[in-house]
C-alpha cells in the first residue's frame, strides 16, 4: 500500500482532524429496538437501564476504530424510529456509506417491519451502501463453558424471533447478520468493526491487493469460540 495515500486517508492531507476521510454511518429500525443505546454501549462501553426516551430528530458521535493498524473514521448517525421522523431521516441516507439496521428479538412487529426498511433504503440509499441487520436485546451470556446451558435461557422468555429467521432474512437480502446485545455489549464492537473493515477496504482498494468480504468476516467471526462475549 501506497504510505502517502494511506496516510492521507488516516490524518486527511493536513493532519487535520477535521479533514479524515469520514465513513458516514446510519442506525436505522423501529422505535425502542436500541439504536441509541447501541450507539452508546459502543461509544462509551456502558447501558444505561430504565425508562425509554426516544430519539427526536437525528444526531452523531464520531469514533475511530483501529483496523488492521489503520485508523477509520466513522461519524454514525443515530436516528429516530419514529414513523413522523420519517422524512427527515431520509434526507440522511442519501451520503450514508453504512447502514445498521436494527430489530427487537423481543418484538415481532420490529422484524416484520426491516422489509419496509430495506425497502427505503433502497429508495433513499445509494445503490452500494453498506447494509448490516442486527437483532438486538439478545443476552447471551459471556461465561464460556457454561455459554450451552445458559443459551437455553438466553432470553427466551421475552424472545419470540429465532435467531435462524433473521439468518434467512438476511440472506435473502444478501446482507451480513447478527444478533447483537446493548445491554451486554455482545456483538456491538464487532458489528462496528465488521463496518469499518469494509469501509476501509472500499476506501484503499487496490486491484493486487487483499480480498475481503464483510459477510465472510462476519460468519468467520461467529464461529469463533470467543465470538460475542467479549467482543
Ligand atoms: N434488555 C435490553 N434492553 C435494551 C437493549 N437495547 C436497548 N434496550 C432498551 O430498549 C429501550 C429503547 O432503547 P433505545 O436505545 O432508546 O431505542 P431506539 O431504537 O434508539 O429508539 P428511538 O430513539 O425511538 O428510535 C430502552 O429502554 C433501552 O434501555 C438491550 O440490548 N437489552
Amino acid at each position: 500500500m501506497d504510505q502517502q495515500r494511506l496516510d492521507s486517508y488516516q490524518w486527511g492531507p493536513s493532519r487535520d482532524f477535521n479533514e479524515h476521510v469520514l465513513h458516514k454511518t446510519i442506525l436505522v429500525g423501529d422505535s425502542g429496538v436500541g439504536k441509541t443505546s447501541l450507539l452508546v454501549q459502543f461509544d462509551q462501553g456502558k447501558f444505561i437501564p430504565g425508562s425509554f426516551s426516544a430519539t427526536v430528530g437525528i444526531g452523531f458521535t464520531n469514533k475511530v476504530v483501529t483496523v488492521d493498524g489503520v485508523r477509520v473514521k466513522l461519524q454514525i448517525w443515530d436516528t429516530a424510529g419514529q414513523e413522523r421522523f420519517r422524512s427527515v431521516t431520509h434526507a440522511y441516507y442519501r451520503d450514508a456509506q453504512a447502514l445498521l439496521l436494527l430489530y427487537d428479538i423481543t418484538n415481532k412487529s420490529s422484524f416484520d417491519n426491516i422489509r419496509a426498511w430495506l425497502t427505503e433504503i433502497h429508495e433513499y440509499a445509494q445503490r452500494d451502501v453498506v447494509i448490516m441487520l442486527l437483532g438486538n436485546k439478545s443476552h447471551r451470556p459471556p461465561a464460556e463453558g457454561r455459554q450451552w446451558l445458559l443459551l437455553q435461557a438466553d432470553v427466551s422468555n421475552e424472545r419470540v424471533i429465532r435467531s435462524e429467521d433473521g439468518e434467512t432474512l438476511a440472506r435473502e437480502y444478501g446482507v451480513p447478520f447478527m444478533e447483537t446485545s446493548a445491554k451486554t455489549g455482545m456483538n456491538v464492537e464487532l458489528a462496528f468493526l465488521a463496518i469499518a473493515k469494509e469501509l476501509k477496504h472500499r476506501a484503499l482498494w487496490q486491484p493486487d491487493g487483499p480480498h475481503f468480504q464483510i459477510r465472510d468476516f462476519v460468519e468467520s467471526q461467529k464461529k469463533q469460540p470467543s465470538c460475542c462475549s467479549f467482543l
